[in-house]
């Protein structure tokens, strides 16, 4: 199954446009999942377990496991998500950028070692960079457009000399060459709804945003929502790290990252809905 047919049953089964994302910081764990060797895939499926009815999907930062030399953890949390909850998709997020052999190797990396549905990169090494990835025929690619941190602006907000901002080059590109095959998403944070707004314009309704920045980052649920869903109430993975992982650093962490994910997802959908009754969505 394609990935954008996955994302899309995902959205509608749970009925939620939340993706959990998964970076593990073992000096954040609850007390009683530091010790054990596995300490991290066992937080993360303990995640996976308590908030996977409420997702559409879950999203490993690759630089948490690396980091700790955990990434055989890694590949067994995406084993155990593709065994227990085969109808969530895995979005793996490295942000690699390279040329094209080396690409090979980064998209062998993602969709093979770890069986992720779709990885994001990074546009900045140009359409050759990115071929690689969409090889994979029922695999995501998620491009980094407009991304949550500040920083972001000294690059995307440089403009073309017609004006244009790059993240809108970025997005206008992706949209009307890079996405022959239909594999492509683009990455926008929920800190600049203004930005997904004009993003979503330029690409049209069908495309995926990945959307990160609610939650820990800050960015407003309502806004998020109305700037980058389509006329459906759909179109978006919302993404929240650690609201999620460490609601709770005590013995209830399972209970309390279930409850921030049910309330991010009610948050979500209400504004959908708002969304869905406004007069305008015809
Ligand atoms: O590609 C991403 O996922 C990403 C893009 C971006 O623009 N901003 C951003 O925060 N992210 C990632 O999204 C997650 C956000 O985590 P929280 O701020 O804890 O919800 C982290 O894994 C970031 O690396």
């Amino acid at each position: 199954m394609k990935f954008t047919e996955k994302l899309s049953a995902a959205w509608r089964n749970n009925n939620s446009l939340l993706m959990v994302g998964l970076d593990p910081d073992i000096n954040r764990f609850p007390e009683e999942c530091r010790q054990s060797k596995t300490a991290i895939y066992d937080f993360c499926t303990g995640i996976v377990d308590a908030t996977a009815p409420y997702a559409c999907g879950f999203k490993p930062q690759i630089a948490y496991f690396a980091s700790q030399r955990a990434e055989e953890q890694l590949a067994a949390i995406c084993e155990y998500i593709k065994k227990n909850y085969p109808h969530l998709p895995i979005v793996l997020d490295s942000k690699r950028g390279d040329i094209g052999t080396t690409a090979e190797h980064y998209a062998k990396e993602a969709f093979e070692r770890y069986r992720a549905d779709a990885v994001t990169v990074n546009p900045y090494m140009g359409a050759d960079s990115i071929e690689p990835y969409l090889a994979w025929e029922d695999k995501g690619v998620i491009i980094l457009c407009r991304t949550s941190n500040h920083g972001g602006s000294d690059l995307q907000f440089a403009t073309l000399e017609d004006g244009t901002p790059l993240y809108l080059h970025v997005a206008r590109l992706v949209a009307e060459k890079w996405n022959r095959t239909g594999q492509c998403g683009l990455v926008v944070g929920a800190t600049f709804p203004e930005e997904i707004a004009k993003v979503r314009q330029v690409i049209g309704p069908d495309m995926p945003l990945l959307i990160p920045g609610i939650g820990a980052q800050g960015g407003d649920v309502q806004n998020t929502v109305v700037a980058g869903c389509n006329a459906l109430g759909e179109g978006v993975l919302i993404n929240s790290s650690r609201a999620i992982l460490y609601a709770s650093a005590g013995t209830d962490w399972r209970e309390a990252a279930a409850q921030m994910a049910i309330n991010t997802r009610d948050e979500i959908n209400e504004a959908r809905h708002s969304l869905l009754l406004a007069p305008n969505n015809a």
